[in-house]
Protein backbone atom coordinates (compact mmCIF):
# COMPACT_ATOMS: atom_id res chain seq x y z
CA UNK A 1 0.00 0.00 0.00
CA UNK A 2 1.03 3.63 -0.03
CA UNK A 3 3.76 5.09 2.33
CA UNK A 4 4.35 8.61 2.89
CA UNK A 5 7.99 9.35 3.61
CA UNK A 6 10.66 12.02 3.92
CA UNK A 7 12.52 13.08 1.01
CA UNK A 8 14.98 14.92 2.44
CA UNK A 9 18.24 14.12 3.36
CA UNK A 10 18.37 11.87 0.43
CA UNK A 11 20.59 9.28 1.30
CA UNK A 12 20.63 7.76 -2.40
CA UNK A 13 19.78 9.56 -5.52
CA UNK A 14 16.40 9.59 -6.49
CA UNK A 15 14.79 10.00 -9.86
CA UNK A 16 12.81 13.30 -10.96
CA UNK A 17 10.57 12.98 -13.62
CA UNK A 18 9.14 16.41 -16.18
CA UNK A 19 5.38 17.01 -15.97
CA UNK A 20 5.03 15.09 -19.24
CA UNK A 21 6.30 11.71 -17.97
CA UNK A 22 4.97 12.02 -14.37
CA UNK A 23 1.58 12.27 -16.41
CA UNK A 24 2.59 9.35 -17.91
CA UNK A 25 3.27 7.71 -14.64
CA UNK A 26 -0.06 8.66 -13.49
CA UNK A 27 -1.56 6.96 -16.80
CA UNK A 28 0.12 4.31 -16.60
CA UNK A 29 -0.56 3.08 -12.96
CA UNK A 30 -4.35 4.35 -13.17
CA UNK A 31 -4.39 1.69 -16.06
CA UNK A 32 -3.62 -0.93 -14.04
CA UNK A 33 -6.00 0.02 -10.55
CA UNK A 34 -10.08 -0.02 -10.28
CA UNK A 35 -11.06 3.11 -11.38
CA UNK A 36 -10.30 6.27 -8.95
CA UNK A 37 -8.18 4.34 -6.80
CA UNK A 38 -5.40 6.80 -7.62
CA UNK A 39 -7.30 9.77 -6.23
CA UNK A 40 -8.62 8.15 -3.10
CA UNK A 41 -5.17 7.19 -2.47
CA UNK A 42 -3.85 10.19 -2.54
CA UNK A 43 -6.46 12.18 -1.00
CA UNK A 44 -5.74 9.00 1.95
CA UNK A 45 -2.16 9.51 2.15
CA UNK A 46 -2.78 14.00 1.90
CA UNK A 47 -5.17 12.86 5.43
CA UNK A 48 -2.25 10.97 6.59
CA UNK A 49 -0.23 13.51 6.30
CA UNK A 50 -2.33 16.02 7.83
CA UNK A 51 -2.64 13.85 10.90
CA UNK A 52 0.55 13.33 11.68
CA UNK A 53 2.43 17.14 10.86
CA UNK A 54 -0.20 18.41 12.72
CA UNK A 55 -2.12 16.11 15.34
CA UNK A 56 -3.98 18.62 17.11
CA UNK A 57 -5.53 20.18 14.59
CA UNK A 58 -9.18 20.33 14.95
CA UNK A 59 -10.53 23.10 12.61
CA UNK A 60 -8.87 22.34 9.03
CA UNK A 61 -9.68 24.28 5.61
CA UNK A 62 -9.27 22.62 2.46
CA UNK A 63 -8.73 24.65 -0.78
CA UNK A 64 -9.88 23.05 -3.83
CA UNK A 65 -9.07 23.99 -7.46
CA UNK A 66 -10.69 23.27 -10.61
CA UNK A 67 -8.78 20.29 -11.52
CA UNK A 68 -7.64 16.53 -10.33
CA UNK A 69 -5.20 18.70 -7.44
CA UNK A 70 -8.85 19.33 -5.77
CA UNK A 71 -10.07 16.05 -6.32
CA UNK A 72 -7.33 14.99 -4.07
CA UNK A 73 -8.24 17.82 -1.64
CA UNK A 74 -11.93 16.45 -1.24
CA UNK A 75 -10.59 12.96 -0.77
CA UNK A 76 -8.49 14.25 1.90
CA UNK A 77 -11.70 16.32 3.25
CA UNK A 78 -13.48 13.53 3.43
CA UNK A 79 -11.43 11.35 5.52
CA UNK A 80 -10.06 14.45 8.23
CA UNK A 81 -14.15 14.36 8.56
CA UNK A 82 -14.18 11.22 9.43
CA UNK A 83 -11.36 11.44 11.77
CA UNK A 84 -13.27 13.88 13.57
CA UNK A 85 -11.41 16.96 12.48
CA UNK A 86 -14.07 19.96 11.88
CA UNK A 87 -13.39 20.13 8.16
CA UNK A 88 -14.71 23.20 5.57
CA UNK A 89 -13.61 22.72 2.20
CA UNK A 90 -14.03 26.05 -0.24
CA UNK A 91 -14.07 25.10 -3.58
CA UNK A 92 -12.91 27.71 -6.12
CA UNK A 93 -15.14 27.05 -8.60
CA UNK A 94 -19.12 26.69 -8.35
CA UNK A 95 -19.44 24.89 -11.27
CA UNK A 96 -19.26 21.24 -10.40
CA UNK A 97 -20.47 19.91 -13.98
CA UNK A 98 -16.78 21.61 -15.12
CA UNK A 99 -14.72 19.46 -12.63
CA UNK A 100 -13.13 16.27 -14.68
CA UNK A 101 -14.30 13.08 -13.78
CA UNK A 102 -12.19 11.95 -10.85
CA UNK A 103 -12.64 15.07 -8.98
CA UNK A 104 -16.38 14.89 -9.87
CA UNK A 105 -16.32 11.26 -8.24
CA UNK A 106 -14.32 12.78 -5.24
CA UNK A 107 -16.91 16.24 -5.05
CA UNK A 108 -19.92 13.86 -4.51
CA UNK A 109 -18.42 11.36 -2.21
CA UNK A 110 -17.08 14.43 0.21
CA UNK A 111 -21.22 15.51 0.00
CA UNK A 112 -22.34 12.71 0.83
CA UNK A 113 -19.91 11.85 3.79
CA UNK A 114 -21.38 15.53 5.42
CA UNK A 115 -18.20 17.39 3.94
CA UNK A 116 -19.10 21.28 3.95
CA UNK A 117 -18.11 22.52 0.87
CA UNK A 118 -18.39 26.17 -0.31
CA UNK A 119 -17.05 28.44 -3.07
CA UNK A 120 -14.35 30.82 -2.26
CA UNK A 121 -15.03 33.48 0.28
CA UNK A 122 -13.25 36.82 0.90
CA UNK A 123 -12.07 35.83 4.03
CA UNK A 124 -11.56 31.73 5.64
CA UNK A 125 -12.41 30.74 8.83
CA UNK A 126 -10.09 30.81 11.50
CA UNK A 127 -8.15 27.14 10.75
CA UNK A 128 -5.29 24.92 12.64
CA UNK A 129 -4.08 23.67 8.98
CA UNK A 130 -5.28 24.56 5.38
CA UNK A 131 -4.56 22.23 2.57
CA UNK A 132 -3.76 23.46 -0.61
CA UNK A 133 -5.38 21.42 -3.47
CA UNK A 134 -5.83 24.32 -5.59
CA UNK A 135 -3.28 23.46 -8.18
CA UNK A 136 -0.71 20.57 -9.30
CA UNK A 137 0.75 19.20 -12.24
CA UNK A 138 -2.04 21.58 -14.32
CA UNK A 139 -1.01 24.90 -13.76
CA UNK A 140 0.09 26.33 -16.68
CA UNK A 141 -0.57 29.91 -16.02
CA UNK A 142 -0.02 33.10 -13.59
CA UNK A 143 -2.56 32.26 -11.21
CA UNK A 144 -5.83 34.62 -11.74
CA UNK A 145 -9.53 34.85 -10.39
CA UNK A 146 -10.71 32.39 -7.49
CA UNK A 147 -7.63 30.37 -7.19
CA UNK A 148 -5.09 33.95 -6.90
CA UNK A 149 -7.63 34.96 -4.35
CA UNK A 150 -7.62 31.18 -2.65
CA UNK A 151 -3.85 31.41 -2.56
CA UNK A 152 -3.35 34.87 -1.43
CA UNK A 153 -5.69 34.04 1.77
CA UNK A 154 -3.72 31.27 2.60
CA UNK A 155 -0.37 33.30 2.80
CA UNK A 156 -2.32 35.88 5.03
CA UNK A 157 -3.26 33.27 7.15
CA UNK A 158 -1.70 31.85 10.29
CA UNK A 159 -2.14 28.25 10.16
CA UNK A 160 0.63 25.85 7.95
CA UNK A 161 -0.31 24.92 4.88
CA UNK A 162 0.02 21.74 3.99
CA UNK A 163 0.17 21.63 -0.40
CA UNK A 164 -1.15 18.60 -2.03
CA UNK A 165 1.54 17.60 -5.00
CA UNK A 166 2.72 20.54 -5.27
CA UNK A 167 2.39 24.63 -4.03
CA UNK A 168 0.29 26.11 -6.22
CA UNK A 169 1.44 28.67 -8.42
CA UNK A 170 4.87 26.70 -8.52
CA UNK A 171 5.71 25.21 -11.57
CA UNK A 172 6.52 21.58 -11.06
CA UNK A 173 9.17 21.18 -13.51
CA UNK A 174 11.35 24.08 -13.49
CA UNK A 175 10.67 25.36 -9.84
CA UNK A 176 9.58 29.09 -11.69
CA UNK A 177 6.75 30.91 -9.81
CA UNK A 178 4.06 30.89 -13.03
CA UNK A 179 3.03 34.37 -11.59
CA UNK A 180 3.15 36.66 -8.76
CA UNK A 181 1.36 34.19 -6.24
CA UNK A 182 2.22 31.21 -5.18
CA UNK A 183 1.10 29.16 -1.61
CA UNK A 184 4.16 29.70 1.10
CA UNK A 185 3.74 25.67 2.57
CA UNK A 186 5.05 24.47 5.65
CA UNK A 187 4.67 20.71 4.23
CA UNK A 188 4.23 19.77 0.79
CA UNK A 189 3.22 15.82 0.08
CA UNK A 190 4.55 14.92 -3.59
CA UNK A 191 2.36 12.56 -5.47
CA UNK A 192 3.85 9.43 -7.43
CA UNK A 193 6.98 10.69 -9.34
CA UNK A 194 9.33 13.42 -7.78
CA UNK A 195 9.41 16.52 -9.60
CA UNK A 196 12.49 18.75 -9.98
CA UNK A 197 10.95 22.21 -9.42
CA UNK A 198 10.56 21.05 -5.95
CA UNK A 199 14.10 21.17 -5.36
CA UNK A 200 15.84 24.34 -7.09
CA UNK A 201 14.75 27.84 -8.04
CA UNK A 202 11.90 28.83 -5.87
CA UNK A 203 10.70 25.08 -5.28
CA UNK A 204 12.87 24.36 -2.07
CA UNK A 205 11.78 27.40 -0.28
CA UNK A 206 7.76 27.39 -1.33
CA UNK A 207 7.50 23.70 -0.22
CA UNK A 208 9.16 23.25 3.35
CA UNK A 209 9.28 20.24 4.54
CA UNK A 210 8.72 17.78 1.63
CA UNK A 211 7.29 14.26 1.83
CA UNK A 212 6.58 11.93 -0.73
CA UNK A 213 4.25 9.12 -1.38
CA UNK A 214 4.34 6.77 -4.65
CA UNK A 215 0.92 6.00 -3.82
CA UNK A 216 1.85 2.32 -3.96
CA UNK A 217 2.57 2.24 -7.47
CA UNK A 218 4.69 -0.62 -8.78
CA UNK A 219 8.22 0.33 -9.21
CA UNK A 220 8.65 -0.69 -12.81
CA UNK A 221 5.92 2.48 -13.60
CA UNK A 222 8.35 4.66 -12.60
CA UNK A 223 11.55 3.57 -14.09
CA UNK A 224 9.92 3.07 -17.49
CA UNK A 225 9.93 6.88 -17.45
CA UNK A 226 13.16 8.63 -18.52
CA UNK A 227 13.48 11.07 -15.73
CA UNK A 228 14.87 15.05 -16.30
CA UNK A 229 17.54 14.93 -13.64
CA UNK A 230 18.47 13.39 -10.39
CA UNK A 231 18.14 14.55 -6.68
CA UNK A 232 21.50 13.75 -5.53
CA UNK A 233 22.44 12.03 -2.16
CA UNK A 234 23.05 14.12 0.74
CA UNK A 235 25.29 11.71 2.35
CA UNK A 236 28.98 11.56 1.25
CA UNK A 237 30.53 9.46 -1.44
CA UNK A 238 32.83 6.89 0.24
CA UNK A 239 36.52 8.20 -0.19
CA UNK A 240 39.51 6.09 -0.03
CA UNK A 241 41.26 6.14 2.98
CA UNK A 242 44.49 7.76 3.30
CA UNK A 243 47.50 5.45 3.17
CA UNK A 244 50.13 5.08 5.33
CA UNK A 245 53.15 5.33 2.78
CA UNK A 246 51.38 8.12 0.84
CA UNK A 247 52.89 11.89 0.88
CA UNK A 248 51.63 14.93 0.01
CA UNK A 249 52.34 14.91 -4.05
CA UNK A 250 50.13 11.60 -3.36
CA UNK A 251 47.38 14.21 -3.23
CA UNK A 252 47.38 16.86 -6.16
CA UNK A 253 48.49 20.41 -6.60
CA UNK A 254 46.29 23.00 -7.17
CA UNK A 255 47.41 26.35 -7.65
CA UNK A 256 44.74 29.42 -7.04
CA UNK A 257 44.72 32.31 -9.53
CA UNK A 258 42.62 35.33 -8.16
CA UNK A 259 43.04 37.93 -5.81
CA UNK A 260 42.63 41.18 -7.96
CA UNK A 261 43.72 44.52 -6.12
CA UNK A 262 41.34 44.83 -2.78
CA UNK A 263 39.65 40.86 -3.12
CA UNK A 264 42.61 39.40 -2.26
CA UNK A 265 40.43 37.94 0.28
CA UNK A 266 38.79 35.57 -2.39
CA UNK A 267 41.39 33.79 -3.61
CA UNK A 268 43.07 33.19 -0.21
CA UNK A 269 39.61 31.68 1.31
CA UNK A 270 39.42 29.69 -1.99
CA UNK A 271 43.17 28.44 -1.33
CA UNK A 272 42.30 27.85 1.96
CA UNK A 273 39.50 25.54 1.03
CA UNK A 274 41.27 23.74 -1.14
CA UNK A 275 43.98 23.41 1.39
CA UNK A 276 41.10 21.33 3.42
CA UNK A 277 39.67 19.60 1.09
CA UNK A 278 42.82 17.76 0.94
CA UNK A 279 45.09 18.90 -1.34
CA UNK A 280 48.40 17.95 -0.96
CA UNK A 281 49.90 21.40 -2.26
CA UNK A 282 48.43 24.50 -2.67
CA UNK A 283 49.95 27.44 -4.50
CA UNK A 284 48.27 31.15 -4.22
CA UNK A 285 49.12 33.30 -7.27
CA UNK A 286 47.36 36.47 -6.97
CA UNK A 287 46.79 38.80 -9.30
CA UNK A 288 47.66 42.05 -7.04
CA UNK A 289 51.37 42.60 -7.36
CA UNK A 290 51.01 43.76 -4.56
CA UNK A 291 49.49 40.91 -2.48
CA UNK A 292 51.60 38.93 -0.08
CA UNK A 293 51.02 35.38 1.98
CA UNK A 294 48.05 34.62 3.77
CA UNK A 295 49.46 34.53 7.04
CA UNK A 296 46.92 33.01 8.64
CA UNK A 297 47.40 30.07 6.64
CA UNK A 298 50.95 29.45 6.33
CA UNK A 299 50.54 26.84 4.61
CA UNK A 300 49.74 28.07 1.32
CA UNK A 301 52.35 28.53 -0.56
CA UNK A 302 52.78 32.53 -2.41
CA UNK A 303 53.44 31.59 -6.29
CA UNK A 304 53.55 35.55 -7.93
CA UNK A 305 52.29 35.26 -12.02
CA UNK A 306 52.57 31.90 -12.57
CA UNK A 307 50.53 32.26 -15.64
CA UNK A 308 54.20 33.70 -17.25
CA UNK A 309 56.04 30.54 -16.55
CA UNK A 310 55.71 28.84 -19.54
CA UNK A 311 55.96 25.33 -17.80
CA UNK A 312 55.39 24.92 -14.52
CA UNK A 313 52.69 25.02 -12.07
CA UNK A 314 50.02 25.92 -14.66
CA UNK A 315 50.65 22.70 -16.66
CA UNK A 316 50.48 20.29 -13.70
CA UNK A 317 47.95 21.73 -11.20
CA UNK A 318 44.51 21.59 -11.08
CA UNK A 319 44.07 25.36 -11.48
CA UNK A 320 41.41 27.45 -9.49
CA UNK A 321 40.87 31.00 -11.39
CA UNK A 322 38.30 34.07 -11.35
CA UNK A 323 37.82 33.80 -7.31
CA UNK A 324 38.74 38.41 -7.21
CA UNK A 325 39.98 38.16 -10.12
CA UNK A 326 38.24 41.45 -11.24
CA UNK A 327 38.92 42.87 -14.66
CA UNK A 328 42.66 41.79 -14.86
CA UNK A 329 41.80 37.94 -14.71
CA UNK A 330 41.01 38.63 -18.83
CA UNK A 331 44.29 39.31 -18.86
CA UNK A 332 45.95 36.13 -17.96
CA UNK A 333 42.90 33.76 -19.21
CA UNK A 334 44.64 33.07 -22.50
CA UNK A 335 47.37 30.95 -20.80
CA UNK A 336 45.16 29.89 -18.04
CA UNK A 337 42.71 28.36 -20.90
CA UNK A 338 45.63 27.22 -22.95
CA UNK A 339 47.43 25.23 -20.36
CA UNK A 340 45.86 24.34 -17.31
CA UNK A 341 44.86 20.38 -17.82
CA UNK A 342 41.90 20.83 -15.00
CA UNK A 343 40.11 23.94 -14.12
CA UNK A 344 37.51 25.16 -12.40
CA UNK A 345 36.56 28.81 -13.97
CA UNK A 346 34.83 30.89 -11.01
CA UNK A 347 33.14 34.66 -10.75
CA UNK A 348 35.16 37.10 -13.09
CA UNK A 349 37.02 34.61 -14.77
CA UNK A 350 33.30 33.67 -15.99
CA UNK A 351 32.52 37.58 -16.56
CA UNK A 352 35.24 37.97 -18.23
CA UNK A 353 34.69 34.90 -20.49
CA UNK A 354 31.52 36.42 -21.36
CA UNK A 355 32.41 39.45 -22.39
CA UNK A 356 35.70 37.80 -24.92
CA UNK A 357 34.78 35.62 -28.31
CA UNK A 358 38.14 34.38 -28.29
CA UNK A 359 37.74 33.63 -24.39
CA UNK A 360 34.54 31.57 -25.41
CA UNK A 361 36.51 29.71 -28.58
CA UNK A 362 39.45 28.90 -26.25
CA UNK A 363 37.12 27.20 -23.25
CA UNK A 364 34.84 25.67 -25.57
CA UNK A 365 38.09 23.87 -26.78
CA UNK A 366 39.84 23.01 -24.39
CA UNK A 367 37.88 19.34 -23.86
CA UNK A 368 38.25 18.63 -27.53
CA UNK A 369 42.43 19.24 -26.52
CA UNK A 370 42.01 16.43 -23.34
CA UNK A 371 41.68 19.36 -20.91
CA UNK A 372 38.46 19.25 -18.26
CA UNK A 373 36.90 22.36 -17.36
CA UNK A 374 34.42 23.28 -14.37
CA UNK A 375 32.46 26.37 -14.40
CA UNK A 376 30.69 27.53 -11.21
CA UNK A 377 28.19 30.80 -12.33
CA UNK A 378 25.28 32.20 -9.88
CA UNK A 379 22.37 32.86 -11.91
CA UNK A 380 23.75 36.33 -12.92
CA UNK A 381 26.91 35.09 -14.24
CA UNK A 382 25.03 32.12 -16.21
CA UNK A 383 22.77 34.83 -17.53
CA UNK A 384 25.84 37.17 -18.94
CA UNK A 385 27.40 33.92 -20.66
CA UNK A 386 23.89 32.64 -22.23
CA UNK A 387 23.20 36.52 -23.04
CA UNK A 388 20.04 36.37 -21.60
CA UNK A 389 18.31 38.01 -18.31
CA UNK A 390 18.61 36.40 -15.15
CA UNK A 391 15.07 35.96 -15.23
CA UNK A 392 15.40 33.35 -17.78
CA UNK A 393 18.08 31.44 -15.92
CA UNK A 394 15.53 31.18 -13.09
CA UNK A 395 12.66 30.60 -15.28
CA UNK A 396 14.39 27.30 -15.73
CA UNK A 397 17.67 26.58 -14.28
CA UNK A 398 17.53 22.40 -15.46
CA UNK A 399 17.52 24.16 -19.04
CA UNK A 400 20.08 26.77 -18.32
CA UNK A 401 22.58 24.76 -16.98
CA UNK A 402 22.57 21.69 -19.66
CA UNK A 403 22.92 24.81 -22.43
CA UNK A 404 26.46 26.11 -21.06
CA UNK A 405 27.76 23.05 -20.32
CA UNK A 406 26.73 22.13 -24.22
CA UNK A 407 28.28 25.33 -25.60
CA UNK A 408 31.48 25.39 -23.24
CA UNK A 409 31.66 21.18 -23.40
CA UNK A 410 32.47 21.90 -19.64
CA UNK A 411 30.99 20.33 -16.30
CA UNK A 412 28.56 23.39 -14.96
CA UNK A 413 27.40 23.89 -11.39
CA UNK A 414 24.77 26.56 -11.80
CA UNK A 415 24.53 28.17 -7.93
CA UNK A 416 21.48 28.87 -6.17
CA UNK A 417 18.85 27.43 -4.15
CA UNK A 418 18.41 23.56 -5.47
CA UNK A 419 22.22 24.28 -7.00
CA UNK A 420 22.22 22.14 -10.75
CA UNK A 421 25.09 20.31 -11.85
CA UNK A 422 25.07 19.57 -16.03
CA UNK A 423 27.56 17.79 -18.09
CA UNK A 424 27.31 17.20 -21.91
CA UNK A 425 25.71 13.28 -21.94
CA UNK A 426 24.86 13.08 -18.40
CA UNK A 427 21.63 13.24 -16.62
CA UNK A 428 21.82 16.99 -14.51
CA UNK A 429 21.99 16.38 -10.87
CA UNK A 430 19.90 18.63 -8.22
CA UNK A 431 21.91 19.30 -5.16
CA UNK A 432 19.63 18.16 -2.25
CA UNK A 433 21.61 20.12 0.60
CA UNK A 434 22.19 24.04 1.64
CA UNK A 435 19.89 26.59 2.79
CA UNK A 436 20.46 30.42 2.83
CA UNK A 437 23.47 30.56 5.51
CA UNK A 438 25.25 30.27 2.71
CA UNK A 439 24.28 33.61 0.80
CA UNK A 440 26.69 35.93 1.92
CA UNK A 441 29.98 36.71 0.43
CA UNK A 442 33.10 34.49 -0.33
CA UNK A 443 31.22 30.96 -0.16
CA UNK A 444 31.41 30.88 -3.33
CA UNK A 445 34.99 31.21 -3.53
CA UNK A 446 35.04 28.29 -0.85
CA UNK A 447 33.36 26.07 -3.05
CA UNK A 448 35.27 26.38 -6.17
CA UNK A 449 38.37 26.13 -4.09
CA UNK A 450 37.12 22.69 -2.31
CA UNK A 451 36.07 21.26 -6.03
CA UNK A 452 39.82 22.47 -6.85
CA UNK A 453 41.47 20.76 -3.62
CA UNK A 454 38.88 17.55 -4.44
CA UNK A 455 39.79 16.99 -7.38
CA UNK A 456 43.36 17.87 -7.76
CA UNK A 457 42.94 14.03 -5.84
CA UNK A 458 41.49 12.76 -8.43
CA UNK A 459 43.22 14.08 -11.31
CA UNK A 460 42.83 10.73 -13.85
CA UNK A 461 38.71 11.53 -13.72
CA UNK A 462 36.67 14.84 -15.08
CA UNK A 463 35.66 17.19 -12.99
CA UNK A 464 32.26 15.72 -12.75
CA UNK A 465 32.39 13.67 -9.20
CA UNK A 466 35.00 16.03 -7.57
CA UNK A 467 31.75 18.60 -8.62
CA UNK A 468 29.06 16.60 -7.42
CA UNK A 469 31.18 15.92 -3.80
CA UNK A 470 31.85 19.30 -3.00
CA UNK A 471 28.66 21.18 -3.91
CA UNK A 472 26.99 18.49 -1.41
CA UNK A 473 29.64 18.99 0.88
CA UNK A 474 29.22 22.44 0.88
CA UNK A 475 25.82 22.96 1.23
CA UNK A 476 25.86 19.88 4.27
CA UNK A 477 27.92 22.09 6.27
CA UNK A 478 25.18 25.46 6.13
CA UNK A 479 22.82 22.00 6.71
CA UNK A 480 24.57 21.39 10.12
CA UNK A 481 25.51 24.26 11.21
CA UNK A 482 22.09 25.18 10.92
CA UNK A 483 21.17 22.27 13.01
CA UNK A 484 23.53 23.08 15.35
CA UNK A 485 21.18 26.44 15.76
CA UNK A 486 23.38 29.28 13.92
CA UNK A 487 21.23 31.88 13.10
CA UNK A 488 23.76 32.93 10.25
CA UNK A 489 25.14 34.08 8.03
CA UNK A 490 28.20 31.25 7.61
CA UNK A 491 31.17 33.40 7.35
CA UNK A 492 32.91 31.94 4.34
CA UNK A 493 35.92 31.31 6.45
CA UNK A 494 34.10 29.86 8.83
CA UNK A 495 32.93 27.81 6.73
CA UNK A 496 36.11 26.29 5.21
CA UNK A 497 36.36 24.77 8.62
CA UNK A 498 32.80 23.45 9.16
CA UNK A 499 33.18 21.48 5.59
CA UNK A 500 36.32 19.70 7.14
CA UNK A 501 33.68 18.66 9.99
CA UNK A 502 31.03 17.50 8.00
CA UNK A 503 30.85 14.42 6.47
N1 LIG B 1 -6.41 11.72 -11.88
C1 LIG B 1 -6.03 11.07 -10.78
O1 LIG B 1 -6.57 10.04 -10.45
C2 LIG B 1 -4.94 11.60 -9.95
C3 LIG B 1 -4.60 12.94 -9.96
N2 LIG B 1 -3.66 13.43 -9.17
C4 LIG B 1 -3.64 14.87 -8.93
O2 LIG B 1 -4.02 15.55 -10.10
C5 LIG B 1 -3.19 16.64 -10.30
C6 LIG B 1 -3.20 17.01 -11.73
O3 LIG B 1 -4.54 17.26 -12.06
P1 LIG B 1 -4.99 18.15 -13.30
O4 LIG B 1 -4.29 17.68 -14.50
O5 LIG B 1 -6.46 18.13 -13.31
O6 LIG B 1 -4.40 19.58 -12.99
P2 LIG B 1 -4.62 20.56 -11.76
O7 LIG B 1 -5.55 20.05 -10.77
O8 LIG B 1 -3.26 20.95 -11.33
O9 LIG B 1 -5.25 21.87 -12.42
C7 LIG B 1 -5.84 21.90 -13.69
C8 LIG B 1 -6.99 22.90 -13.67
O10 LIG B 1 -6.54 24.14 -13.19
C9 LIG B 1 -6.77 25.14 -14.15
N3 LIG B 1 -5.67 26.08 -14.05
C10 LIG B 1 -4.39 25.88 -14.45
N4 LIG B 1 -3.65 26.96 -14.16
C11 LIG B 1 -4.47 27.84 -13.53
C12 LIG B 1 -4.30 29.13 -13.00
N5 LIG B 1 -3.12 29.72 -13.04
N6 LIG B 1 -5.34 29.76 -12.43
C13 LIG B 1 -6.53 29.16 -12.37
N7 LIG B 1 -6.78 27.95 -12.88
C14 LIG B 1 -5.76 27.29 -13.45
C15 LIG B 1 -6.86 24.41 -15.46
O11 LIG B 1 -7.62 25.15 -16.40
C16 LIG B 1 -7.55 23.14 -15.03
O12 LIG B 1 -8.93 23.36 -14.88
C17 LIG B 1 -1.88 16.21 -9.74
O13 LIG B 1 -1.05 17.31 -9.43
C18 LIG B 1 -2.33 15.44 -8.51
O14 LIG B 1 -2.54 16.31 -7.43
C19 LIG B 1 -2.87 12.55 -8.33
O15 LIG B 1 -3.40 12.56 -7.09
C20 LIG B 1 -2.86 11.13 -8.81
C21 LIG B 1 -4.20 10.65 -9.09
K1 LIG C 1 -1.40 22.21 -4.63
Amino acid sequence: MTRTTPVLPAATPLPLHGIAAARRIETAAAAGLPPHTLMQRAGLAVARLALAVAPHAQRVTVLAGPGNNGGDGLEAALHLTRAGRQVAVWLTTGDIQALPPDAAQSYHRAREAGVRLHTTPDTLPAADLVIDALLGLGASRAPAGAVAQAIALANAQQAPVLAVDVPSGLHAETGARLGDLAVQAAHTLSLLALKPGLFTAEGRGLCGRLWHDDLGIAAELLAAEAPLARLGASTALPLAPRGHAQHKGSFGDVAVVGGAPGMAGAARLAARAALAAGAGRVYLSPLDPASGNDDGRPELMHRPQIWLQPQGLLDRSTVVCGCGGGSVVAEVLPPVLAQAPRLVLDADALNAVATDARLQQALAGRARRGQHSVLTPHPLEAARLLRCPTAQVQADRLNAALQLAARFDAVVVLKGSGSVIAAPGRLPVINPTGNALLATAGTGDVLAGWLGGTWAQVPQQDGWPAALEAVRRHGAAADQALLQGLQGPLRAAELVEAMLHTL
